[in-house]
């Protein structure tokens, strides 16, 4: 079984959990109580290379990497450093994260907010906007082809905008015909969980200019950053070299630094 599987078994189990909790129809009153959605789609479009800025306790492959007492004031150094969106890890057992900290962040940010997770039914989409997420990711490799055409479909439904992650030519045909308007490419394999960062350079050709490209994992600082942006990366997300460093709202405002050069051709 590869690690994604072994994750998503986890996540099926916690779900069941919740949904035994929470019925549906209790949950979508609570989406309807929550903040309208933000304009993720236009603030991805902005000019230069933006930033995602990922909340992130641990990872599969490293482990625990930062404690993150506070959720809310790290996402609120993300904003300040000038961050686009922030991401925030919601599943448990390998990342530590919780819709709790969900909530807490999009209490203390106005920029728009990511539901980063291992999205397989419709009711985690409804958790998502429910906990006051804008953004929700769908993992391709995760999902049959008719699951992820129809969560697609829902998420849009709803308010929520799905970046739709793949990794390989084939998920990038997939993640199009479900019809993605915004694409990230993880240089991570989630099957091996081995880092590429030359996955991005050669998808990036095989999506549409108008399809927002984002390039996700193993953004160290502003060189790869550049090297993303150069390949035609509108925006990075970035988690591990954030939640490691000393000063994560200097670092941020160094890599949106660096996404604003002039050089760089500008938006989508
Ligand atoms: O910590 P990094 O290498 O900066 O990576 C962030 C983000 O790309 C990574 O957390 C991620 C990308 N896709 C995912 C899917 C599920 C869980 C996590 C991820």
């Amino acid at each position: 079984m590869s690690v994604l599987d072994e994750i998503i078994d986890g996540v099926r189990a916690d779900l069941a959990e919740r949904q035994r909790d929470v019925s549906l129809d209790d949950l979508k009153a609570k989406a309807e109580r929550a903040p309208a959605p933000k304009d993720a789609l236009a603030a991805l479009r902005g000019p230069g290379v933006g930033v995602i800025a990922e909340v992130k306790r641990s990872s599969p492959s490293k482990g625990a990497l930062a404690a993150i007492a506070d959720p809310a004031a790290l996402a609120g150094d993300y904003e300040a450093g000038g961050a686009k969106v922030i991401s925030v890890l919601t599943e448990r057992r390998r990342f530590g994260g919780s819709l709790e900290d969900l909530a807490a962040v999009r209490a203390n940010v106005d920029i728009a907010v990511l539901r980063k997770d291992f999205i397989v039914t419709s009711y985690q989409l409804w958790e998502a906007r429910a906990y006051g997420a804008d953004v929700a990711l769908l993992i391709v490799a995760g999902l049959e082809q008719d699951a992820l055409v129809s969560l697609v479909e829902r998420a849009e439904s709803i308010g929520l905008l799905p970046l739709v992650e793949v990794h390989t030519e084939e998920e990038v045909t997939r993640a199009l015909d479900a019809g993605a308007k915004v694409i990230g490419v993880n240089a991570r394999d989630l099957k091996t969980l081995k880092v590429d960062r030359d996955v991005f350079a050669r998808l990036a050709p095989l999506i549409p200019k108008d399809v927002v490209k984002i390039a996700e994992s193993g953004v160290r600082g502003p060189h790869d950053l550049l090297a993303y942006a150069s390949a035609g990366a509108d925006a990075v997300l970035v988690g591990e070299s954030l939640v490691t460093g000393k000063d994560p709202r200097s670092a941020v405002a160094d890599l949106v630094a660096a996404g604003a050069h002039p050089a760089l051709r500008q938006g989508g």
